[in-house]
């Protein structure tokens, strides 16, 4: 038996990144590893990240986040997951509690998060300061400049990536800038080599980003712990992040993934913000076979 059996979960989805939301708070179950593969492994509770609420650890905060990857690692950090969550905290009948003014203060293994509502469906969050320095992102070795560390793909002298920007954005990110369209790219073939490179010890999330204008970027993403996705909330932050870094962008811009826009602002005061939408699909309850022997 699990403690999860017969749980209530809600599908959901940001921008095609697919999202399960399962409620928590007021126990002490933990997830275990075995358990989010095997959630991830059946069509109805099929995710890209599992969002889990726990009671809030931290005064002031609405609820700890525990966010899980298809292979049951745990991430610190996963945007449109986030504004999923927020999504339940305020509509869903059995999640939601009175938050004034559709603001809520999340708390996740790398820090907090703030989320606004701006319209029914639409959210911003505040995904905080990108960490840039090697060892906060982190690198294996010490880079002075994280703009452009060495890394490449393909031939020595004619690679067909190379230079990746890294970034943390509570979550490891090297963002290689493309000439072509990141579609053309076999990312589903370079995407697992990079993402587990011994430069990044906590491996890393890998984009292709291809700067289309100074206010716009097209993305693709192999996510650390889950592959192809159609969109990664973090990983848009962090592309805008890089490209602002070496002047190709402004410090706003429209992130096209596979799954659609998201609206990205790094401000003056150095936070990262992500504006998108959230979408309900179904709700579900985990059957006792599903978890049967899961750990
Ligand atoms: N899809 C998420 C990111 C998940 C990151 C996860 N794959 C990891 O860092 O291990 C997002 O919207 O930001």
């Amino acid at each position: 038996m699990s403690p999860l059996d017969h749980r209530r979960f809600l599908k959901m989805n940001g921008l095609g990144n697919e999202i399960v939301v399962l409620d928590l708070r007021g126990t002490a179950i933990r997830v275990r590893p075995g358990e989010a593969r095997a959630i991830a492994a059946d069509p109805a509770s099929r995710f890209d990240q599992m969002m889990v609420l726990h009671d809030p650890a931290t005064p002031g905060t609405d609820a700890f986040v525990r966010i899980y990857n298809t292979d049951g690692t745990e991430a610190g950090a996963c945007g449109n997951g986030t504004r999923c969550v927020a999504w339940a905290m305020l509509e869903d009948p059995a999640m939601a509690r009175p938050a004034p003014e559709g603001r809520l203060t999340l708390e996740t293994r790398a820090g907090l998060v703030a989320v606004a509502r701006v319209s029914d469906v639409d959210f911003t969050v505040d995904m905080g300061a990108p960490r840039l320095r090697w060892d906060e992102i982190p690198l294996r070795e010490p880079f002075p400049d994280t703009r452009r560390i060495e890394l490449q793909v393909g031939p020595i002298d004619d690679p067909v990536l190379h230079s990746p920007g890294a970034v943390g954005m509570g979550n490891p990110h090297a963002v290689f800038f493309v000439a072509r369209d990141p579609a053309t790219y076999d990312l589903a073939r370079i995407g697992p080599l990079l993402e587990a490179h011994p430069i990044f010890p906590d491996r890393a999330n890998i984009s292709l980003a291809q700067v289309l204008d100074r206010h716009h970027i097209r993305l693709r993403v192999w996510e650390r712990g889950a592959g192809l996705t159609r969109a990664c909330g973090t990983a848009a932050c962090a592309a805008l992040v890089a490209a602002a870094r070496l002047r190709m962008t402004g410090r706003e811009a429209v992130v096209t993934l596979p799954g659609g826009d998201l609206a990205i602002a790094w401000g003056e005061d150095d936070h990262v913000r992500m504006t998108g939408p959230t979408e309900l699909e179904h709700e579900g309850t985990f059957a006792p076979a599903l978890l049967a022997g899961a750990a």
